[in-house]
């Protein structure tokens, strides 16, 4: 086994490598070695078009969005804007916003390839699409992934996508994160391996210094902003996909950290995985570390190919780029925009406006007419049929071994979050006294009412304050939470049952301490039965009315998408609840139509219980008057083991809701049904090419590739030689292609 190498590098370093001369990388033995080696996959698309329904106003222009070039179907009239019923509006339109428009191209294994452009030109939108991320819309167009007609979910089963916001549990360190990843992904790993690829991939992103840091939040101090994004990156690593996506994995680094991110996605590249990469605006060092560039410009390509091209590829177009100018700067300033301050101050803004959008037009056709498109459209009917094997997949962990982490995460989760625990226990102790002290010994009150009074007022706040002191804090919590459990579910580390049940297994120590401190205060202050049975009833009531407090608070945190919305609900539900509880309104007065709220409430049960309990056998001057008490309190026909049976049931039936709230967000997180295929991913990735794909198309340069890589430190050099040869062999473009091979052995 290859040692494991630090690529701790300079800025001098890193300046090397930007010329192109062959400086030493050290990725040998780093996820390159052979038990992790990475297979070629080629990402080709083909007319590839996303568009989604907009809701315009009926002042808004119905043909606002639709298609201002002939690349979709120009010749199709376009559908006429559907008219919704609003009950806020006049009626709100319909209208088809076409976000990417027939985009042709390919990424390359063993390239880095950045997706540049401005804001709102598509680049998250395309990889969110490649990586099968998208929510909703309709996506036309061929992905093809080694030959195999895919969707981005199966993408997905082969690839890493590292989103633009890293969404890592603060109490996690860098290590506990990464191994999570690692023991989740890599369950055919013996333990010892898994803690090598762990360290591998620590020392590949240099997060040596932080890997005992937590992550951290707004509240805990944690890693930089630099290392919670090597960090997001590793976890995706240490599973060793052949694809990597990232959505500006610099943005809010410094100047330094971002080239450190780039040169690292660099020698990712040079092991030989694809690896795409989405960048608002790149620095010059940046920029010259690419590979390969798209430039996106309203959907439509303005340019693809190498990044060493671009210039000339634009002075072609007639935008010459000045010497010393950052190309992408130029890019952005001189061919997506042209800036002119002067314009900003022009009365005929619209004439701009529509002469600006006519240039875009042109560059967009030059683009459509160049030899450069067409070598793509040539790698799109040629594109490499490498085959794809089972061991490429992305592999998943058992239910058992899920459940397990999961605990222990969460378990963790709670000591490092001591004070979400001390809060909970304080407010036990705090309510327990505080209620204690007001109905301090009631069996001493001067008259019979003020006793039964006291009483009901007593067992009732009981139930209510176990409703929901259990209910809050999960909300809050959870909210928090669960934006980690969208990212971790969807990036494919663990199952939605795996989850649930480790998540609740948890809350179960607390739903059971909490009430049982808050009985033992409140029991004897209020100075109830001496009776060993009675007290463990009240106890089992008050943890049975906790875990539906949890249920509920679970399951108003998973309805609602924004935590505020919960926050105004959750009250406007838990008042009936109270109303209807069994104290302020006599269960047989209730109205029809409103009544039926007493039979869904937790507090009803729980109160009806307590009461039951207490005023039996309840005695005041050595006279029986608890009978009464309850008659007028007319709680219903169903006795205590009846009341506690109803709140299991209740807890139960809150659980599965809950579940199916999760599942609905999971289902959200998948995307629409229309854009998934009928075939399983997995079916798509291991089916054979496509039949008009010629065999081993590029094979032959692949496979020589890989015996090149079998010498440590070379396969990347290897595969980056095969890669272009793959490109280019078959090109059209002979003098084009010569050129590429020059570069490419430069580069690497
Ligand atoms: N689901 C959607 N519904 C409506 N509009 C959408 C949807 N998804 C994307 N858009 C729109 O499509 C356009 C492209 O969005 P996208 O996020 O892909 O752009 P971007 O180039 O990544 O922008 P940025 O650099 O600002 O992140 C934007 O105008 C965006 O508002």
């Amino acid at each position: 086994m290859s040692t494991v190498t630090s690529t701790r590098h300079s800025k001098a370093s890193i300046a090397d490598s930007h010329r192109g001369d062959d400086v030493s990388i050290p990725v040998e033995g780093l996820l390159s070695a052979n038990q992790t080696r990475v297979q070629p996959l080629q990402i080709v698309f083909r007319n590839l078009t996303y568009s989604v329904t907009v809701k315009n106003s009926p002042t808004t222009p119905a043909n606002k969005y639709e298609p201002v070039t002939d690349q979709v179907d120009s010749n199709a009239a376009p559908p006429p804007p559907k008219s919704k019923f609003s009950l806020f509006g006049r009626g709100k339109r319909e209208n088809q916003k076409v976000i990417l428009q027939g985009l042709t191209g390919a990424f390359q294994p063993g390239r880095l390839a950045a997706v540049l452009g401005p804001s709102g030109s598509g680049k998250t939108s395309l990889i969110n699409i490649l990586a099968g991320s998208v929510r909703a819309g309709r996506i036309d167009g061929d992905l093809l992934l080694n030959g195999r007609r895919v969707t981005g979910d199966a993408i997905r089963r082969v690839s890493g996508y590292i989103h633009q916001d890293d969404v890592i549990l603060a109490t996690m360190t860098v290590e506990e994160a990464i191994t999570m990843s690692a023991t989740m992904r890599c369950p055919n790993l013996t333990p010892a391996e898994r803690q090598q690829r762990v360290h591998e991939v620590i020392g590949l992103l240099e997060l040596e210094k932080a890997r005992h840091t937590v992550i951290g939040n707004t509240i805990i101090k944690g890693v930089s902003g630099g290392e919670r994004k090597r960090c997001a990156i590793a976890m995706e690593l240490v599973s060793n996909p052949s694809v990597l996506f990232l959505d500006e994995p610099t943005s809010g680094l410094d100047a330094y950290t971002a080239v450190t991110v780039t040169y690292i996605l660099r020698e990712l590249a040079r092991s030989g995985r694809t690896v795409v990469t989405v960048m608002h605006q790149p620095s010059s060092e940046i920029f010259h570390m690419f590979d390969d560039i798209m430039v996106l410009q309203e959907g439509r390509t303005v340019y693809m190919g190498e990044a060493s091209h671009a210039v000339d590829y634009f002075t072609r177009v007639g935008y010459r780029c000045p010497t010393y100018t950052n190309p992408a700067d130029f890019f952005f300033m001189s061919v997506l925009y042209q800036f002119d301050p002067e314009n900003l101050r022009a009365d005929n803004k619209e004439e701009l406006v529509l002469a600006e959008s006519s240039r875009l037009d042109e560059v967009s056709t030059f683009w459509k007419n160049s030899p450069e498109a067409a070598q793509y459209e040539h790698i799109a009917t040629h594109p490499l049929t490498r085959p794809i094997t089972q061991e490429m997949l992305n592999q998943k962990s058992t239910f058992a071994v899920q459940f397990a982490i999961l605990f222990r995460r969460a378990g963790r989760n709670v000591l490092r979050n001591k004070m979400v625990a001390q809060v909970k226990v304080m407010q036990a102790i705090f309510f327990g006294i505080f209620i204690g002290l007001i109905y301090l010994n009631i069996p001493g009150k001067d008259t019979l009412n003020a006793v039964t009074q006291d009483l009901s007022g007593a067992l009732f706040f009981v139930a209510v304050n176990q409703f929901f002191s259990n209910a809050m804090p999960i909300i809050t919590v959870f909210a928090e939470e669960r934006q980690v459990f969208e990212r971790e579910h969807q990036n494919g580390l663990y199952s939605l049952p795996a989850y649930f049940f480790s998540k609740n297994a948890i809350e179960v120590p607390f739903v059971i301490f909490t009430p049982s401190l808050f009985s033992v205060i409140t029991y004897w202050m209020f100075g109830l039965q001496e009776d060993a049975g009675k007290f463990f009833i009240y106890l089992a009531v008050a943890v049975c009315v906790g875990f539906c407090g949890v249920g509920f608070g679970t399951l108003m945190a998973c309805a609602f998408d924004n935590l505020q919305v919960t926050m105004v609900v959750t009250p406007l539900i838990i008042l009936p609840l109270m109303i209807f509880g069994g104290l302020f309104v006599n269960s047989g007065s209730a109205p029809v139509y409103l009544g039926w709220i007493q039979w869904i409430s937790p507090i009803k049960y729980g109160f009806s219980a307590l009461a039951i309990n207490q005023y039996t056998g309840f005695e005041y001057n050595g006279e029986e008057v608890g009978s009464k008490a309850l008659d007028n309190l007319a709680l219903g026909p169903f006795g205590i083991l009846v009341n506690i049976v109803f709140l299991i049931v209740l807890f139960t039936v809150l659980y599965v809701f809950s579940y199916l709230a999760l599942w609905r967000l999971v289902s959200r997180t998948k995307g629409d049904k229309s854009l998934r295929s009928k075939v399983s991913p997995k079916k798509q990735l291991l089916a054979p090419p496509l039949p008009e794909f010629p065999e081993n198309n590029g094979d032959a340069s692949m496979l020589a590739a890989d015996v090149t890589a079998t010498e440590p430190g070379s396969y990347s050099q290897g595969t980056l030689r095969g890669t272009t040869t793959a490109l280019t062999a078959s090109s059209p473009l002979n003098g084009a292609s010569e050129k590429n091979q020059v570069t490419d052995n430069r580069s690497s």
